[in-house]
């Protein structure tokens, strides 16, 4: 796993004057002014429906607002086209999601390396290392080779997160990332995404409610119906 970020422009998010509404109408986030340094380690948290997940997704570029502007540096994401918007997510975000969005048929570390799928030659055996790596430190050395279909939660939530960091992004968005692991594996994830941003330039933006996570991050914002108290 990488230990310094590979951050080479600077990531500085810029949000203003965001507004996301439902298919129907009704709105979900509104965010006047919020604005994260690179390099920052930000908590997230709110009741359950407050709009935290929106608010991830619409940072990470995978929905379009209603109005409004995410900039990521020189990036404006809120106005890229749907193609521009992933390809910026593959070569600068690293997601840990809930529902992991793993392969099932694909080993542990297929999964973990499956950037290397879309990247250049000349990069691809710098994922499978990373992702090697990364499993190794996460304790899946040993699975590395077996098929994700029989993973519990907390392997899966580890293949996750070595696959989000096995290209070296300068942004990693997670959203719960420890829900479904115990205590010590929890505490271990948190001083892993702790380490892999705290100081490196990397920035780790991190939806969660557990206090133990929020209690490492640099800042913690609080979401309450649809708006971040900032
Ligand atoms: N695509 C959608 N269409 C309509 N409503 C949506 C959509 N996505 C989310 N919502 C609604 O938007 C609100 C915010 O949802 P969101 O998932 O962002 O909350 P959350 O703070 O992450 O909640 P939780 O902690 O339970 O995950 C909720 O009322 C949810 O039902």
């Amino acid at each position: 796993m990488p230990s310094t970020s590979a951050a080479e422009v600077s990531l500085d998010l810029v949000v203003r004057d965001l507004v996301v509404k439902a298919r129907e109408g009704r709105e979900l986030l509104s965010v006047e002014r919020l604005d994260i340094p690179a390099g920052s380690r930000i908590g997230i948290r709110g009741p359950s429906g407050a709009g935290k997940s929106t608010l991830l997704f619409a940072i990470a570029g995978l929905l379009r607002p209603s109005s409004g502007t995410v900039a990521w540096g020189d990036q404006r994401i809120s106005e890229m086209s749907p193609g521009d918007r992933a390809r910026f997510r593959r070569e600068n975000v690293g997601l840990v999601f809930q529902d992991f969005l793993l392969f099932e048929e694909l080993s542990a570390l297929g999964n973990a390396a499956i950037a290397a799928r879309y990247a250049s030659r000349s990069s691809r055996r710098a994922i499978i290392a990373a992702a090697g790596a990364g499993l190794e430190r996460l304790g899946l050395k040993k699975l590395g080779g077996r098929r994700v279909e029989s993973f519990s939660g907390g392997e899966r939530q580890r293949v996750a997160m070595a696959r989000a960091l096995a290209n070296d992004p300068g942004i990693i968005l997670a959203d719960e990332p420890t829900a479904s692991l115990d205590r010590t594996s929890a505490d271990r994830l948190i001083e892993d995404l702790s380490a892999l941003s705290g100081g490196s330039g990397r920035t780790l933006i991190a939806v969660s409610h557990d206090a133990a996570l929020h209690a490492r991050m640099d800042r913690v914002i609080d979401v309450v119906d649809g708006r971040p108290l900032v």
